[in-house]
């Protein structure tokens, strides 16, 4: 129970529901319970009549339509009351059910890149879906039906034994035998059930990963190899369900033979005690209701336990994200004026979980206002750079230095706040394009969203669309060319206006004539904001302020472009390759 520790504060924080809760549940129940009782009178009330000791046929009329007349009443109220209870409780779980998925997301948002480098997308989805709704029934039908156990079981027994102490005892012998049979029973069904839910995520990620990669798979015509893939997923799928299905089917059997056991037993036994006229005929009637009332909470005590067990499990699983500590942690509260002056010293690093590193002694200082680009072979570490200025990784030796801080002690929030990022392989949303220009600006006009795309070179393609740009994008929306999406994602880190623009080899997929034009209109729009170009070709890099040429994680060269086709190197190899280019 010590995973489910963690849930004290949210039943803290709904005690209140929850005791009216638990209050209603009581009177719910303590009527339930009078139904046999007024049953018991009225038949005894007949049998009386029949021996002779009541004489008056309209008061025995008159006694049995008013004993109806409340069991009816009784039977509303308790209904309410059951009703009322469901809504107290079960909707406070929903509540916590809320909560707590609101809780691990927000620890989701403040875990650091590395720790969804080591956890599958499969394994985050479910703890926050199924391992929440298995927690949400330990607060929610658990606790419900506890205390309906409870009650049920302790008004009902002392009802029971001031009625008949022995007819209670024989009575109750099945009912410890239906617990524990229960229980074994839900433990089974409940490990079958997470069995069925595995596979049930192996066909979903299988057959989603072959739908993205549907173009793929058709043209290596793989289909019929992939279908049998499948098929072998979904026939083990079908196997394991079958076997849950088996355990399913013993649940109300098994109930209803212990259930018919315990009225075998009322009957012999109370019609013996009848005969011996130790009892009236209500008693037996009044004691087999109970059992009926009372068989439905001892089962739930098993299922309740095996349901408690899952719980647990599942907590524990959350806790182990929650617990987890962000690796990059914000040290700083204050607020943020940045310059943009960006200054790397002496910095290496190292890839945690490749051990690869990346940078080696990296020595650089891009003022406030100025573009650097930075030009290398694939795999030379440029990218890295850029993912240590947003501090998406903190560095393995040396100090990065915003506007001469260390940018460990500043506001990463704010950091990240001024700085607009356009990544090599740009993510956009299913949605329209203009949400997916918003998300640098979330209250970004009408205007500044046109203004962006304009600078962006998108504008005319995005009026080309017939909704514009309201044009759905995505699964189910307008799919774009990779140009396209770069210059999207161009056009929402623009609209973020931030003080450090990012581009991360965006313009690899346009051609030289866009190139052209988008760099234009950035050095208009850069001009009071620091700027990192990362490029393999020259023509994005010629006019920036500073060039650094990266090689396996070292700087190889650096100055302006003038300076470096002078000197024998990677850039002028570079330049003159793609001037050549340029001329055929
Ligand atoms: N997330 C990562 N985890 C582990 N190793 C990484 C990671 N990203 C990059 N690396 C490794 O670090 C080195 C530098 O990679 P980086 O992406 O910085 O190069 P790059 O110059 O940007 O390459 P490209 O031009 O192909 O984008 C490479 O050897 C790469 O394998």
């Amino acid at each position: 129970m010590k995973a489910l520790q963690h849930l004290n504060k949210y039943l803290a924080k709904y005690k209140w529901r929850i005791l009216i809760g638990l209050l209603i549940t009581v009177l719910s129940k303590i009527l339930a319970l009078k139904i046999p009782q007024i049953i018991r009178q009225s038949l005894n009330v007949v049998e009386e009549y029949q021996q002779g000791k009541i004489t008056d046929l309209v008061l025995v009329k008159k006694e049995l339509l008013w004993n109806i007349f409340i069991i009816i009443g009784v039977a509303l109220l308790s209904g309410f009351f059951t009703y009322l209870m469901r809504q107290t409780i079960i909707v406070t779980s929903r509540l916590i059910e809320f909560d707590l998925k609101n809780e691990i997301y927000q620890q989701y948002q403040r875990l650091s890149l590395n720790f969804y480098k080591k956890n599958r997308t499969g394994d985050l989805m479910n703890r926050i879906s199924e391992d929440v709704s298995k927690v949400r029934m330990y607060v929610g039908p658990a606790i419900m039906y506890t205390m309906n156990m409870l009650v049920l079981f302790i008004v009902g027994f002392a009802q029971m034994l001031k009625v008949d102490v022995k007819l209670t005892l024989y009575t109750l012998i099945p009912f410890p035998f239906l617990a524990i049979s229960i229980y074994f029973l839900s433990t089974i069904i409940n490990k079958r059930s997470t069995i069925v839910q595995q596979y049930l995520s192996k066909l979903t990620t299988f057959t989603q990963e072959y739908f993205s990669g549907i173009n793929v798979v058709k043209s290596y015509g793989i289909e019929k190899s992939i279908i049998k893939d499948f098929d072998a997923i979904a026939d083990e799928s079908k196997e394991k369900n079958i076997d849950l299905q088996f355990a399913n089917a013993l649940f109300f059997p098994l109930m209803v033979l212990l259930i018919g056991i315990s009225n075998i037993i009322v009957i012999y036994v109370g019609g013996n005690l009848y005969v011996e006229n130790k009892i009236q005929i209500g008693v037996v009637v009044e004691f087999l209701l109970y059992v009926n009332i009372l068989t439905w909470p001892v089962a739930v005590v098993g299922w309740v336990t095996s349901m408690v067990q899952e719980a647990e499990a599942s907590q524990a699983r959350i806790n182990e994200f929650l617990e987890e500590v962000p690796e990059i942690e914000n040290y700083s509260n204050e607020s943020l004026e940045i310059e943009g002056k960006v200054t790397f010293k002496d910095v290496t690093f190292t890839y945690e979980d490749t051990n690869i590193t990346a940078l080696k002694n990296i020595n650089f200082t891009v003022n406030s206002g100025e573009t650097l680009a930075i030009l290398g072979n694939t795999g030379s570490g440029k990218s890295t750079i850029i993912e240590l200025i947003s501090r998406l990784y903190d560095v393995t030796e040396g100090l990065i230095l915003l506007d001469d801080k260390p940018i460990k002690e500043l506001n990463l929030n704010e950091v990240r706040n001024q700085i607009g990022f356009v990544p090599q392989d740009p993510f956009l949303f299913s949605d329209t394009i203009e949400n997916n220009i918003k998300f640098g600006k979330q209250d970004a006009t009408e205007e500044e969203i046109m203004e962006a795309a304009k600078n962006a070179v998108v504008h005319e393609n995005i009026i080309d669309f017939a909704n514009g740009y309201k044009t759905i994008l995505g699964e189910r929306g307008v799919t774009l060319s990779g140009g396209q999406k770069q210059r999207v994602s161009i056009a929402r880190a623009i609209i973020k206006n931030p003080k450090i623009l990012i581009f991360d080899d965006c313009l690899s997929a346009v051609d030289t004539e866009t190139e052209e034009r988008i760099l234009a209109n950035l050095e208009k729009i850069s001009k009071s904001k620091t700027t990192f170009i990362i490029s393999h070709r020259v023509s994005s890099a010629k006019n920036a302020d500073k060039i650094i040429v990266l090689e396996e994680g070292k700087i190889i060269q650096q100055g302006t472009h003038n300076q470096l086709i002078t000197e024998n190197g990677y850039y002028k190899n570079l330049y003159e390759q793609q001037l050549l280019e340029k001329e055929i």
